[in-house]
């Protein structure tokens, strides 16, 4: 594409010099370390880094145009100036990347928790009707069958066209992506044109960075107010799909244009969930759909699964799926890597490694596993570093109320000292409980597996599918998996 015709779908721009000589835009970026001859280097203002104080680097990389939202020195290129680079970046991405978003089918799926499992369950359900399917969030980015690594849960803008684009190339037609609220916030979607999307719940999390609850719904609510209402490539309405029980999902209803679905299991909703059996190794209930009933067998287990199940039916609902198909994949979902994964041993002792990093994933875990528990139930657990520290004694005083024996540990320290962050994690608990307390999350896993007796279970929080320990600024490799594994072999040898 031409810069001159790109440029263009920037209203408000002053551009320096006017007269400038056309080029074809290879890449456009905000990132230096990605520049090569012929992009054009967008500079945004970070919260580390000032793009604006790259720009020779960029144009020493062959930069031919820069975007800028401040006035920079006199250099070889030309400059559009623009008002908000962010938002000039969104605007470029969308039309560089021939806004892919409206030649796919997208569902946005928001809320604190089930975001990564409600969007692998939507993928799971398109796949099996045969579709090519595209999925994005915090584990990684999947192209059908390509899977690509990924350092957000929702990318930057760029990335996400980027991503979206190589997806209609590759004949993808649906695409599952989770939509954070940090992202929400800085404008990481501004453009995409969804058609579906799903809120799950909202509990504490990220108050780190949005500072209060109502600042956190907000961001939330930004996913249903961009969704509009305007129909869809395919003609069908868009939707918004809302979990009824909780109360933030009924204010979302008057947040969006779209035509609204609501899924729930205890107040009156248009899809629900009756009769609910949770046992060991899956859950059954009966799926009411609009007053029909249809009755269910999924390998999921837990309450809250029974609403991701919920979210994700409706919204391949909302894209007109057949029921009976859609049943069909989620009976055979297996359930996702490092949420409520099994780790079993001939010692009977049994490990569970989750992904619950808050308040409210800690408790759903722990209520979940006391249900089939015929043990003990042991917690390991530690707190995020550079993260909402108030999570901190909350989630410290559920895995005591909620577990026979818990055990407080790190879980990623990030550029803090581990140890504060237990000394904050203890602060949730009475003064004479003792809680035995490990900064090296392989001791803590070690002897909780060590103490544990047959039939007994080691929940390991907080991690699941991550395969690192982030400490200071460097990433070890560690897997809560492999880590339970050798434990509970360790255990039989000695036994
Ligand atoms: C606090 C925060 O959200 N930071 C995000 C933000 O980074 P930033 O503002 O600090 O950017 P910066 O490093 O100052 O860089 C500014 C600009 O200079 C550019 N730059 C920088 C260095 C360089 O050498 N050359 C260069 O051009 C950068 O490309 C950027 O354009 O913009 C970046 C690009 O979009 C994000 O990757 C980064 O996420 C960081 C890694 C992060 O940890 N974010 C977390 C808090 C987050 O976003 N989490 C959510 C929710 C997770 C969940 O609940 O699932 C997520 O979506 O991941
Ligand atoms: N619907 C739900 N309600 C409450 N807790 C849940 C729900 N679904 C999952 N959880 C808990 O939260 C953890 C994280 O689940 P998942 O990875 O699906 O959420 P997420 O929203 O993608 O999280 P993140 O914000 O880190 O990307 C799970 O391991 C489980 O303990
Ligand atoms: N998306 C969440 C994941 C937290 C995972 C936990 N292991 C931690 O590092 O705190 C975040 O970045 O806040
Ligand atoms: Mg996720």
């Amino acid at each position: 594409m031409q810069a001159s015709k790109l440029i263009k779908s920037l209203r408000f721009k002053k551009i320096v010099p006017k007269n400038f000589e056309d080029f074809s835009v290879s890449l456009v970026t905000q990132d230096t370390r990605e520049v090569t001859l012929g992009s054009i280097f967008i500079a945004i203002k970070g919260a580390k880094v000032d793009g604006h104080k790259l720009v020779h680097e960029a144009i020493e990389k062959g930069a031919a145009m820069i975007i800028a939202q401040e006035e920079l020195p006199a250099i070889a290129v030309p400059v559009v100036y623009v008002q908000n680079t962010n938002k000039a970046m969104a605007i470029l991405s969308s039309f560089f990347y021939e806004t892919s978003s409206q030649a796919l089918r997208v569902i946005g799926v928001t809320g604190t928790n089930g975001k990564t499992t409600v969007t692998h369950i939507i993928e799971a359900i398109f796949r099996n009707l045969g579709e090519k399917t595209g999925l994005i969030g915090t584990m990684y980015r999947k192209i059908d069958t390509e899977v690509l690594k990924t350092k957000n849960t929702t990318p930057d803008i760029i990335t996400l066209q980027r991503t979206l684009n190589k997806m209609v190339e590759k004949g993808v037609s649906t695409v599952a992506m989770e939509v954070s609220s940090i992202a929400l916030i800085q404008g990481r979607v501004w453009g995409v044109d969804f058609d579906v999307a799903v809120f799950t719940n909202l509990t504490q999390d990220h108050l780190d960075y949005h500072k209060t609850m109502a600042n956190y719904a907000h961001a939330k609510s930004l996913l249903f107010s961009q969704l509009g209402n305007r129909y869809t490539h395919s003609g069908d309405p868009k939707v918004a799909v809302l979990n009824i029980d909780d109360p933030i999902g009924e204010q979302f209803e008057a947040d969006t244009a779209a035509e609204i679905l609501t899924y729930g299991i205890k107040k009156e909703a248009m899809i629900k969930a009756a009769n609910i059996e949770i046992h060991g190794e899956g859950t059954s209930f009966d799926l009411v759909v609009f007053g029909e009933i249809f009755h269910l067998d999924v390998k999921m287990v837990g309450l809250f699964n029974v609403y991701n199940i919920l979210a994700a039916f409706s919204a391949a609902y909302a894209c007109g799926v057949d029921p009976a198909d859609i049943i069909a994949a989620l009976e055979q979902f297996p359930g996702v890597r490092g949420r409520l994964q099994l780790v079993t041993s001939a010692s009977k002792v049994s490990a569970i490694v989750d992904y619950s990093h808050t308040p409210d994933g800690l408790l759903n875990a722990l209520e979940t596993i006391n249900d089939f528990a015929q043990g003990k139930v042991f917690c390991v657990v530690g707190c995020g570093g550079d993260r909402d520290k108030l999570k901190r004694p909350k989630m410290a005083k559920i895995a005591v109320e909620h577990s026979d024996y818990p055990i407080f540990t790190s879980d990623n320290p990030r550029s803090e000292n581990p140890q504060t962050i237990i000394d904050e994690m203890l602060v949730g608990v009475p003064e004479m409980l003792e809680i035995p307390t490990f900064v090296d999350r392989r001791e803590a896993i070690n002897f909780a597996v060590a103490m544990a007796k047959p039939t007994d279970i080691v929940l390991i929080a907080g991690k699941g599918h991550e395969d690192y320990q982030i400490i200071g600024d460097t990433k070890h490799h560690f897997d809560d998996v492999e880590e339970a594994k050798k434990a509970l072999d360790l255990k039989e040898q000695g036994d």
